[in-house]
């Protein structure tokens, strides 16, 4: 049964509870660029109290580097190794549990994250911006020259995607059905500062539906991101909450991950998917419209 947050006292009680803050980035702490409402404060808090705070995210734009940046500018405490998203979580896995030999290659779709993650990671890619593939020329086998290195397809977020990235990626996996198909994330929207756009998950429907075959997700709610995270941060499962605004991820990521779990308003969840006839059969421990309302906890 969720509890609905909404006195002080319950507030202070969760803050007294749990010890390890783990915080989904879109629609919990900001919409783009623009912070949420008390997220600031509320982080802020958390670190005055002695909390153990990470960030984990899907969003697979930004390196764990560029996302200590993004921090940075909006003026939140954050270090890099706090930071796990499902960019540093593939190319972990692509490194580390695949195994890829060194000689063999990724090609990307998606944006400077998922390139600046490979290469920490030592793994060659092509793809990703590469000028030549960001066009709107039309594409033709003909004038494609496969690069025979490639052994995996890794598809992110990437609001530069065409048909000539899809077409590219669908040949690498057609022609080999032991290429891995892999996927950052399959978020189907995306919470931006301007409302809901296409997700991860939109950008890589066109070759789950033209190959007929399923990738391997890395991120939330997969056991792999949360893997990645242990791997680096020791925590206690029983005083960890992880706070999110999707229920097919960061919910199912914490409770897979024996964690507590808070869900906010702010992002793509509302109230109607909670409440009602057609609520969903994920249901998070605690509720509270935004992360902004921990600031009650705060002795005035
Ligand atoms: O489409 C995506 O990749 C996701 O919607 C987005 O980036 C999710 O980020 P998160 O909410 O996990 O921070
Ligand atoms: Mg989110």
């Amino acid at each position: 049964m969720t509890v609905r947050l909404s006195a002080a006292e319950q507030y202070e009680a969760l803050l007294n509870k749990y010890d390890t803050w783990m915080f989904d980035c879109d629609g919990v702490l900001w919409h783009g660029d623009r912070p949420i409402e008390g997220a600031v404060e509320v982080l802020d808090m958390l670190r005055k109290r002695g909390k153990r705070l990470l960030f984990v995210t899907n969003n697979a734009t930004k390196s764990r580097r560029s996302y200590k940046t993004k921090f940075d500018q909006l003026g939140i405490e954050a270090h890099v190794d706090e930071i796990y998203g499902s960019a540093y979580a593939a190319a972990v896995y692509i490194s580390s549990v695949m195994k890829l030999p060194k000689d063999k290659k990724v090609f990307v779709i998606g944006m400077s994250g998922i390139e600046e993650e490979l290469c920490n990671e030592g793994v060659s890619y092509v793809g990703g911006t590469d000028p030549a593939d960001c066009t709107l020329e039309p594409f033709s086998l003909a004038d494609f020259t496969p690069d025979p290195d490639v052994a995996a397809v890794l598809c992110g977020l990437d609001s530069a995607i065409n048909y000539t990235k899809l077409a590219k990626a669908f040949h690498y996996l057609h022609r080999d059905p032991s290429c891995r198909f892999l996927v950052t994330n399959e978020d189907s929207t995306f919470p931006s500062a301007h409302g809901l756009l296409p997700g991860a998950g939109a950008i890589s429907a066109p070759l789950r539906f033209a190959l007929n075959r399923d990738p391997l997700s890395i991120g939330k709610p997969a056991k792999t991101m949360l893997d990645c995270i242990q791997a680096k941060v020791q925590f206690d499962p029983k005083h960890t909450i992880m706070i999110g605004d999707r229920l097919n991820t960061d919910i199912l990521f914490g409770q897979a991950g024996g964690l507590a779990t808070l869900l906010v308003l702010t992002g793509v969840t509302s109230e109607d998917h909670i409440t009602g006839p057609n609520a969903s059969t994920v249901v998070p421990d605690y509720v509270t419209p935004s992360i902004g309302d921990l600031r009650s906890a705060e002795p005035s």
